[in-house]
């Protein structure tokens, strides 16, 4: 079996005794590429923090290829095959780029970060500014790279192109695109945007209030744009 298979049941999941996300079974084959949409406060980020284990698991499990991790650690989680880049971007604002970057490497091979440098030649550019001094594309860069050292077979990524400039979110749709093409990753992509959501995935699902309320291919939802307008509103296709 490749690596990267995500199965979820009867997730429950929240902050402190708030259950926020409800009941969720999820079945992402190794290689596929998902995107979670829905409007705001809807439970997609808190979904994601759920499955690296940055909330309160109520009930239900999660499994990586076919090894349960809901009571694990998230640094357990990691190891698992799980890479997180969260929206809030966490980059070391006070290390260069090389730093933060050999900082991700938690025992995986230094020519990791080559690797990197050739996904974003932006960041080799910039290997001896500090985390601060990058403007906020390029620190989401640094952090999708972060997360690629370790290697993960499943990539989660929250809302990763939010308040970029068009050119940043091209580099860097380019790489997702790059990363997922090569089959080696499983990719679960947080969008806000449902023309990129759609266009990058081959799966969507839809959040409400906490629940799964649609899922299907991308391509059915992208010809019905009632459906967008009843879940996301059509003024998000723009
Ligand atoms: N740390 C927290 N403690 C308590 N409640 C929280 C916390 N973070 C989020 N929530 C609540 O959980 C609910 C879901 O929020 P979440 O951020 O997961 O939604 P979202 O769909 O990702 O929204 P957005 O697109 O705005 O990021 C909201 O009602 C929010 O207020």
């Amino acid at each position: 079996m490749p690596a990267g298979t995500l199965r979820v049941s009867g997730l429950n999941a929240g902050y402190g005794r708030t259950v926020i996300v409800e009941e969720v079974d999820l079945l992402v084959p190794a290689g596929q590429r998902l995107s979670i949409i829905g409007r705001n406060g809807m439970g997609k980020t808190t979904l994601l923090a759920t499955l690296m284990g940055l909330t309160t698991h109520h009930s239900g499990t999660i499994e990586i290829d076919g090894a349960s991790i809901e009571k694990a650690s998230a640094t357990r989680r990691a190891a698992a095959g799980l890479g997180y880049v969260p929206q809030t971007r966490d980059v070391f604002k006070t290390l260069t780029v090389e730093e933060n970057l050999v900082s991700g490497l938690k025992g995986h091979p230094k020519s990791n970060i080559e690797r990197a440098y050739e996904m974003f030649p932006r960041l080799k550019e910039r290997r001896r500014n500090l985390g601060w001094q990058l403007s906020g594309g390029e620190q989401q860069m640094l952090a999708t790279a972060r997360a690629l050292l370790g290697e993960p077979s499943i990539l989660l990524l929250d809302e990763p192109l939010e308040g970029l400039a068009p050119v940043i979110c091209q580099e860097l749709t380019a790489a997702f695109g790059e990363l997922a093409a090569s089959g080696k990753m499983t990719i679960i992509l947080v969008e806000q945007h449902v023309k990129n959501a759609l266009a990058f995935a081959d799966e969507v699902l839809v959040m409400e209030r906490g629940r799964i309320v649609w899922s299907g291919p991308s391509r059915v939802i992208a010809e019905d744009t009632s459906l967008i307008d009843k879940y996301v509103g059509v003024s998000s296709l723009h």
